[in-house]
């Protein structure tokens, strides 16, 4: 399915402190680092329009949500989202303003970044530190020769086990059988300590927002089938 046009927050919403270029972000990402305090961190690859990043960190105000995502304009629109979601669509009601340099934590507890998740987790991301990696609908890349480009990967999930605490989640859920099917087999090879795969369940939606993510909405509105497993790192293997 083609993606639809992409629009810019509104005038209306003020969404730089939600926003980071890579440039702007700290050498270590971490709750400290971009949030100025303690909190678990969880990190969403991909983010899309930030549907999941935007209900997921009004719903959890006790943890930390990172969104990634390597498309720019989605990246913007997505800050706009969570804007939007934490009660700043009026500017007159945003204590902060736009003039934020990137070093100073936004506020509230969710963030995105315009950016490849691949380097960041490969270099300035710590061991042992995530709560949860979150992969909702990832890019399929169909052909064969193209595979190597997809987020979840046998370098990626060597960095998601890595980068996890014990007892950290990584949730992968996407409507293309093949990259399930060859993901779930990837991982059993890879990173064996990963366990088996958990069956999770969405609940039903009773509106619009409901969703878990935009394309999960997409999906279930066709009656397209969704594969939804989270993995957890164990809690005696810290490594
Ligand atoms: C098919 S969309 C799914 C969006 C959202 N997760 C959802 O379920 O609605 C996949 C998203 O991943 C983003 N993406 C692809 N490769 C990426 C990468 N290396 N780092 C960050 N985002 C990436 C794409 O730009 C796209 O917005």
């Amino acid at each position: 399915m083609p993606r639809s046009t992409i629009r810019l927050p509104g005038h209306h919403v003020d969404w730089g402190p939600w926003f980071r270029t890579t440039e702007q972000l700290p050498a270590t990402l971490t709750s400290e680092s971009l949030f100025g305090d303690q909190r678990p961190l969880e990190i969403e690859i991909g983010s899309g329009k930030g549907l999941f990043l935007a209900s997921a960190s009004t719903r959890q105000p006790d943890h930390h949500f990172l969104g990634i995502e390597i498309a720019d304009r989605y990246a913007r629109h997505a800050a706009g989202r969570i804007a939007t979601a934490h009660g700043y669509a009026d500017p007159d009601r945003n204590p902060v303003g736009t003039d934020l340099t990137g070093q100073t934590p936004p506020p509230g507890n969710a963030l995105m970044v315009s950016g490849n998740a691949e380097p960041l987790f490969e270099k300035q991301i710590p061991d042992n530190s995530l709560a949860a990696v979150h992969v909702y609908f990832p890019d399929p890349w169909w052909k064969k020769r193209h595979r190597r480009r997809r987020v979840v990967n046998e370098n990626s999930v060597r960095n998601f086990y890595r980068t996890l605490r014990p007892g950290g989640r990584f949730h992968f859920w996407t409507d293309v059988l093949d990259y399930f099917e060859i993901t779930i087999e990837m991982i059993a090879a890879e990173v064996p300590r990963f366990g088996v795969p958990i069956p999770e369940q969405q609940a039903e939606s009773t509106h619009a927002l409901d969703y878990h993510t935009h394309f999960e909405k997409r999906s279930r509105e066709n009656a397209i089938p969704v594969y939804r497993v989270r993995y957890e790192k164990p809690i005696d293997q810290g490594e």
